[in-house]
């Protein structure tokens, strides 16, 4: 007999198990060139064919994160777009008709900021589906896993090539789905992968029941079908930042936005169908 679950996420997931179709987890971050774009650009990729939604709070000190997505930060930050900004956008897009279960993907310090109590009050009202938190110190997991669960948010975590023997440690308890890091290093658009990258995802499945994404450096279409063959889900991000980031300059004029919000769908809809 199964648990009803009412987290939007798990459903997602089951739906596309049963279809036999991979998530594809687009990333953007929230505020990008501005919070009102950014509202348009989720519903551009909801029709795009996103299924799931990584929610990027811009952090003064992302130090995963590459190039691209740092100056996303900056970016963001200088519009004065900070962790509750960004639960008030999931909601706004909720309110504007989204069906994308969201995923909150913060570091850890503005949480903290925030407080956990405030903040976990307020996950589940702001349409909060999961959360990546890339630098929680393992020793703080176990708290932030029984708080997530508690408000029936998923907590997600990272696992490295590197992981290996931590890796049940790691799955165990998790729920959601597993995030495994295609690659050493920060995020960015690679052309190549970790050597054994599908040997790790295989020794992650191995590992837990949960569905099982593969994240960092993917960029085309080929590269989402390559991991799509073996994962649940696919994440990509900094090519779709990068993107968001050439066409600011159309999304920024009445004129021409209309124009740089398609370009931003067509290619993300390529990403699904190469
Ligand atoms: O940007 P990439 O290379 O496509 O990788 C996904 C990544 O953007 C997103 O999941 C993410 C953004 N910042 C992170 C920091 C750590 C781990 C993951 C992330």
């Amino acid at each position: 007999m199964t648990t009803e679950t009412t987290n939007r996420m798990d459903l997602v997931f089951r739906k596309l198990k049963a279809e036999e179709q991979t998530a594809l987890i687009p990333f953007l971050t929230v505020g990008d060139p501005d919070l009102e774009t950014t509202l348009a650009i989720i519903a551009e990729l909801e029709a795009a064919g996103a299924d799931i939604l990584e929610l990027g709070v811009p952090y003064s000190d992302p130090l995963a994160d590459g190039p691209v997505i740092q100056r996303a930060s900056a970016r963001a930050l200088r519009g004065e777009v900070h962790l509750r900004t960004c639960m008030e956008t999931a909601l706004k897009a909720r309110q504007a008709g989204s069906s994308l279960p969201f995923i909150l993907f913060s570091y850890y310090n503005p949480i903290l900021q925030m407080g956990l109590d405030t903040f976990f009050a307020e996950l589940n009202a702001h349409e909060i589906s999961g959360l990546i938190i890339p630098d929680l110190p393992v020793e703080e997991s176990e708290e932030m896993r029984r708080r997530s669960s508690e408000v029936g948010v998923n907590l997600i975590p990272l696992v490295a090539p590197t992981s290996s023997e931590r890796i049940a440690k790691i799955v165990s308890g998790a729920s959601g789905f597993i995030y495994c890091v295609s690659s050493l290093g920060v995020t960015g658009e690679r052309s190549s992968f970790h050597a054994d990258v599908e040997a790790f995802i295989d020794s992650v499945r191995q590992a837990t029941d949960l569905p099982v994404a593969v994240g960092f450096g993917i960029s085309t279409g080929e590269q989402v079908a390559r991991f799509a063959q073996i994962c649940d889900g696919v994440v990509v991000g900094s090519a779709i930042v990068r993107k968001i980031e050439e066409v600011i300059p159309l999304l920024d004029n009445p004129a021409t936005r209309n124009e740089g919000l398609l370009q931003i769908r067509e290619f993300v809809a390529q990403l699904k169908r190469p």
